[in-house]
């Protein structure tokens, strides 16, 4: 357990405390032997000079022993919240970068994360980019936030300052046994040991009784933020309608729950301290001195020895003391290191389009428990099959909340076409876009990419969607075009905002790529925004781009200029519209009109428009209010 987590570095610490152990050991053992030497009148200057060379040794590795792991801890923060960032990123379909190579500085397993891909399911529910439901997608939930933040910290911690001495502390008394046995009395070595072998018992006892507390403590810590970005996100629509006072209780019911948790985990914590200091080290220190004493009586050690064995025993509890003293350090890590690469890296649940690296699928255990086991895998970013249609749907059905809403539904996407998908409200649209990024399972009939059974993974790599609200991160128009290729140069940023249609308006700006955006979009207007997400989408390569409702909320203007990004597209891109404004659907190669979650129409606009029905009536009816 403790050796595949821990970071390569952390060895140094451990190997340092094992030294720092025998420096004592040593420091002891002659001390024993200067009271001895002191007691038969003989020369103790010898066993003087070992004991401070001894004890010099053992205070220079204490203080480079202490002074490492805060530094590894550093490096291990930024490398698994460098992980966890991009686990996030690449589940925004339009915000997927390709792999960098960040350093990695962990063994075989326990190793940092590395800049691979993360896979990442919707995090709790809060974070998806759930294609129809107008936010970015990219945003973390609040337990995903909570991971970033806190979370890091506590497994950072666990990795690089509990595991490392803590190793040393748990292997620690196998050394002073040793030489205890060897050097002084093996009878209380012996005997001592036995003792000793409780320490792995007691700290499976404590383990199995905190796991549970811990990991529910962390999930409340991670529902307590999420309501509260939730309750700040809404903050202006609560205002609005009176509500605020709703939103206040939300929150201040979860950090109640929270405190409730808390005050238990500090319960048990308490209990933890009062087993180390009061039972086992009182238990440990009697016996030791009951030993030593029955074997002094029966002249098997001298005074020396006597001493000596005493001191020596205050070695043999250290890792009990560490236990005690770190115990909530390695539950927390642990079990955030669980929920991190469960909830950021679970194989299978996303990781979008990325070009060349991917979470294995078959993972195994090892690899749920480090989000370091990334292993390279082929790219189907490229991989074209001009015998079938990109994607086909066969009879397709979806269930969500255990009723069906989208069924029979049967066509093909050929490469390079133009999909729009039109219909009220209600109608499944959005539940389609989802279908085809694989956030959604079919619940019957099936979906091939390029003439192969799609799995959501694959999926998930061949698709991106732009949101209606597409999210941009605060920094430039450039670093947050390279969040989707990051090894993009200024040339693919440029092509990709030419393709986009914003690459004259960019280029107007006075700082041009440097131009500084934010989340609300800052310098860009909401058609600019939408055109810098269609852009993005573009460098990542993706197979398939879906827009869900691109031009929704827009002035007819920033319409137009939208439509016209998407419409240079075409051809060369292989497209699926959401499309709440039939105009947007005019050049669209086909047209599928939902209604009720059933196909209520397919066909080109033309011939849509011919017919009676939704389409022919919609779009008149837009017609009339412009
Ligand atoms: N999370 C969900 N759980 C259960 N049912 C859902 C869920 N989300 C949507 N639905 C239902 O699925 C059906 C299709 O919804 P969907 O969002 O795909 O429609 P839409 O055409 O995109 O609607 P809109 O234009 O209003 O966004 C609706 O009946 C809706 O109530």
């Amino acid at each position: 357990m403790l050796l595949r987590d821990m970071p390569s570095r952390a060895w140094v610490a451990t190997v340092l405390q094992w030294i720092r152990t025998i420096a004592l050991a040593t420091l002891f053992l002659a001390l024993g032997q200067v009271l001895d030497s002191a007691i038969d009148g003989g020369n103790t200057s010898a066993a003087m000079i070992l004991a401070a060379a001894a004890g010099g040794v053992a205070v220079v590795c204490s203080g480079i022993a202490a002074a490492l792991p805060p530094r590894l801890r550093a490096v291990e923060e930024r490398l698994w919240r460098g992980s966890g960032i991009r686990a996030v990123l690449h589940r925004d379909p339009a915000a997927s970068p390709a792999p960098t190579t960040a350093g990695r500085s962990g063994g075989a397993h326990g190793g940092a994360p590395r800049g691979g891909h993360g896979g990442a399911k919707p995090g709790g529910g809060h974070a998806g980019a759930r294609p129809g439901s107008g936010h970015g997608g990219v945003r973390p939930g609040g337990g995903e936030a909570e991971l970033l933040t806190g979370g890091v910290e506590r497994i950072a911690e666990y990795r690089a300052e509990f595991l490392g001495p803590a190793l040393a502390a748990f292997t620690a008394p196998a050394l002073v046994l040793l030489l205890m046995g060897v050097l002084v009395d093996p009878v209380i070595a012996v005997l001592l040991l036995a003792l000793v072998l409780l320490v792995p018992l007691l700290v499976r006892f404590f383990l199995a009784r905190f796991r549970g507390p811990t990991a529910q403590y962390r999930r409340l810590a991670g529902a307590a933020t999420s309501r509260f970005q939730e309750v700040l996100r809404s903050l202006g629509g609560l205002v609005l309608l009176g509500a605020e006072n709703t939103g206040r209780k939300t929150v201040a019911e979860a950090a109640a729950a929270l405190r409730v948790q808390a005050v238990a985990l500090l319960k048990r914590s308490q209990l933890m301290i009062l087993v180390n200091d009061a039972v086992f080290s009182l238990v440990m220190i009697t016996a030791t001195v009951a030993l030593a004493l029955w074997r002094f009586q029966d002249g098997a050690i001298s005074e020396g020895d006597f001493l000596a064995v005493v001191l020596l025993a205050t070695l043999l509890y250290e890792p009990i003391d560490k236990l005690g003293r770190s115990f909530y350090v390695a539950m927390a890590g642990r079990t955030q290191q669980g929920m991190f690469t469960q909830t950021l890296t679970t194989p299978g649940t996303t990781d979008t389009h990325t070009t060349d690296t991917a979470v294995s699928p078959t993972a195994g255990t090892a690899a749920r428990t480090s989000p370091v086991n990334f292993t390279e895998t082929e790219s189907s970013g490229d991989s074209t099959d001009p015998g079938h249609p990109l994607l086909r749907l066969e009879s397709l059905g979806v269930e969500r909340g255990g009723s069906s809403v989208l069924s029979g539904l049967t066509l093909d996407i050929p490469r390079g076409s133009t999909l729009a998908v039109v219909g009220p409200s209600g109608a499944g649209k959005s539940t389609v876009a989802m279908l085809l990024q694989g956030l959604l399972p079919a619940a019957s009939g099936q979906l091939l990419l390029e003439g192969r059974q799609a799995d959501p993974r694959d999926l998930q790599r061949a698709a991106v969607t732009v949101a209606q609200k597409p999210f941009l991160f605060s920094g430039t128009v450039a670093e947050n075009l390279r969040l989707a290729r990051p090894d993009a140069s200024d040339e693919d940023l440029w092509e990709a905002l030419e393709k986009a249609r914003l690459a004259a308006e960019i280029a107007a700006k006075q700082r041009g790529l440097a131009t500084q955006v934010g989340e609300d979009g800052g310098a860009l207007s909401g058609g600019q925004v939408r055109r810098l997400a269609i852009a993005r989408a573009l460098l990542s390569d993706a197979q398939l781009l879906i827009f869900d409702e691109p031009t929704a909320d827009l002035d007819r203007r920033a319409e137009r200029l939208v439509d016209e990004s998407l419409q240079a597209l075409a051809g060369e891109h292989t497209l699926v519209i959401i499309a709440h404004r039939l105009a947007t659907t005019r050049w669209a190669d086909q047209v599928l009109v939902l209604d009720s979650g059933r196909p209520a129409g397919l066909g080109t606009p033309d011939d849509l428009l011919q017919q009676t029905g939704y389409y022919a009536e919609a779009t008149a009816g837009e017609g009339e209010h412009r």
